[in-house]
Order: structure tokens, then C-alpha cells, then sequence
């Protein structure tokens, strides 16, 4: 196992920066959602986001685990499915929203659920991008998105500290 090179590390801020920055382009699209179906867990803080945003009410969850060691994607397990009444017609007019999309599994494994509904996710790494309708930002594959649910405060080395230049 190895870390991806870079580290893009994402504040409080910048994520609800970024999620509004979501909602303002699915605003634009013209297209009215009558739910949104948000992937678990990463996914939840996005999806209330944009639900405030574009006035969405009906907000239903897909919980995906997938047993990964830290980077590499493994077997995907499904905890709870979405209600029947949005699998009608596809998903047509469903929204599914994730906070990322990497290597672009579980959104396809999602898709194959709600075939005709809109994906849209924060950020997008390239291997994913096919897999998404909408998105925000895009990083590199070998790049690691450090959310701010997932961080604490810690201790910074200078940058000086050990550098040889
Ligand atoms: O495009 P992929 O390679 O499938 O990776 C993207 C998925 O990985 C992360 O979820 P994770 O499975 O880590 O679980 P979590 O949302 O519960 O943290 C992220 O929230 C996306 O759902
Ligand atoms: O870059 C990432 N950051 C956090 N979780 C993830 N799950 C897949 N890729 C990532
Ligand atoms: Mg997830």
C-alpha cells in the first residue's frame, strides 16, 4: 500500500464553499429534481447542502461499504438500498450526490441502480470523471482529498525544518 503523492486537504470552509459551487452549477442545468439520493456516508454533507440550496425535501440514502485499505478500492458491500419509488422510470429526476468520485466504482455501481438519474459529486479524480454528470473540482489520480470531517487539528513542521535547499 502506498499514499498518493499529493495531498489536497479541504477545510469547513472550502467544502461548503465548493458544495454551493455544486448546487449553483445543478442550478443552472434548468432540470428540476424531485429527490435526492445521497451515497453514504461521504455524500450526507453535500446533500444537505444542496437540498438547502435548490429546495429539495425528499432526500433518501444508498450505504455502500467498501472494505479499502486507505487507498484501493475492495469489495463493495450494500447496507440499505434506495426506495422503490425512486427506482421508478430509472431515477429520472433523481439526484445523486457524493462528496467524491476516484476510481468511479461506486458511482457506476450506483448508476446501475438509477440509470436516468443525475450524478454529481464535489470532486472528481480522472478516472472517475466518466462516471459523473456535474462536479466541481478536479485533482489529479495521485492525489489523496483530505476531508475536514476527517481531520484534527495537529502540530505543522516549518517548512524549513530539514530542508536541504
Ligand atoms: O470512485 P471510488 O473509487 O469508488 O471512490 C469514491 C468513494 O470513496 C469514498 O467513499 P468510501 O467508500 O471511502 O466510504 P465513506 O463515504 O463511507 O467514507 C467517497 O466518499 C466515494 O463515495
Ligand atoms: O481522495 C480521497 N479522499 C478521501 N476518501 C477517498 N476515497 C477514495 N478516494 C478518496
Ligand atoms: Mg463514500
Amino acid at each position: 500500500m502506498s499514499l498518493p503523492d499529493k495531498a489536497f486537504p479541504v477545510s469547513w470552509d472550502q467544502f461548503h464553499r465548493d458544495a454551493r459551487a455544486l448546487a449553483w452549477r445543478l442550478a443552472g442545468l434548468n432540470q428540476s429534481f424531485r429527490a435526492i439520493v445521497c451515497i453514504t456516508r461521504g455524500g450526507l454533507v453535500p446533500a444537505a447542502i444542496i437540498s438547502r440550496e435548490l429546495n429539495i425535501r425528499l432526500i433518501d440514502t444508498v450505504c455502500i461499504a467498501t472494505r479499502h485499505d486507505y487507498v484501493n478500492q475492495g469489495e463493495t458491500q450494500l447496507l440499505k438500498g434506495i426506495s422503490p419509488d425512486l427506482l421508478a422510470d430509472g431515477g429520472a429526476g433523481v439526484l445523486v450526490v457524493d462528496d467524491l468520485t476516484d476510481t468511479g466504482k461506486t458511482a457506476l455501481e450506483v448508476r446501475e441502480m438509477l440509470p436516468k438519474s443525475h450524478f454529481a459529486c464535489v470532486y472528481a479524480k480522472p478516472s472517475g470523471v466518466p462516471t459523473i454528470d456535474t462536479f466541481v473540482t478536479e485533482v489529479s489520480q495521485d492525489t489523496w482529498i483530505y476531508f475536514p470531517w476527517d481531520m484534527g487539528f495537529t502540530y505543522q513542521e516549518p517548512i524549513a525544518k530539514g530542508h536541504k535547499g
